[in-house]
């Protein structure tokens, strides 16, 4: 296949919050060299928005915004970029997409942690009951390049880390 994107392969890592995107994604671009994209952090850095949602009490993100702003870098590759939604991105932009699976109760814990309480810690645990991003990825990419990583423990962690490694070695030998 003729290599379009110089860079390397373009990774979505999806999932609901607290499943553990930006920690796999800023250890996966040390390991690997890719460019490490938070789009919630972009976001809040270049005021990427578009009115407050009162009921989340979170600004609405500015979608066309965010896709202007990475759509030169994303047709370079070598992106791995991480947020919690995914159907808004072209699907052309990625190579494979993984959505990262957290077990509820750990879930729960994680938020709480985070200071998440009340309707907004109970909407992210059922995001995740209902597998909400996980169809969201289906339905927006083929099902070959959606994966499911489970992201419960350091373990898990790691061998998420070795697999996708391995997988952008066997991209980069076959473009
Ligand atoms: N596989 C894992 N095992 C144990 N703890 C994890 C794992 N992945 C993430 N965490 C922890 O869970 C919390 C949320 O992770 P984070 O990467 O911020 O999630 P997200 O970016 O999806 O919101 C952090 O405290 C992180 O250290």
């Amino acid at each position: 296949m003729e290599n379009l994107r110089p860079g390397g392969p373009n990774i979505l890592i999806t999932g609901t919050p607290g499943t553990g995107k930006s920690t796999l994604g800023q250890e996966l671009a040390q390991r690997s060299g890719l460019r490490y994209v938070n789009v919630g952090d972009l976001a809040k850095q270049e005021q990427f928005y578009d009115g407050y949602d009162e009921q989340y009490q979170c600004p609405v993100l500015d979608e066309d915004q965010v896709l202007d702003e990475l759509e030169d870098q994303m047709s370079s590759g070598g992106n791995i970029v991480d947020y919690h939604g995914c159907d808004f991105f072209p699907e052309r932009w990625f190579d494979i997409v993984f959505v990262m699976r957290t077990d509820n109760t750990i879930l729960y814990n994680r938020l709480e942690h985070r200071g998440y309480s009340g309707k907004k810690l109970e909407d992210n645990v059922s995001c995740e009951i209902f597998q909400t991003i996980l169809e969201e990825a289906r339905g927006a990419y083929k099902l070959e390049i959606v994966h499911e990583l489970p992201s419960n423990t350091p373990e898990d962690m790691e061998e998420n880390l070795d697999r996708i490694i391995l997988w952008i070695e066997q991209w980069k030998a076959s473009h």
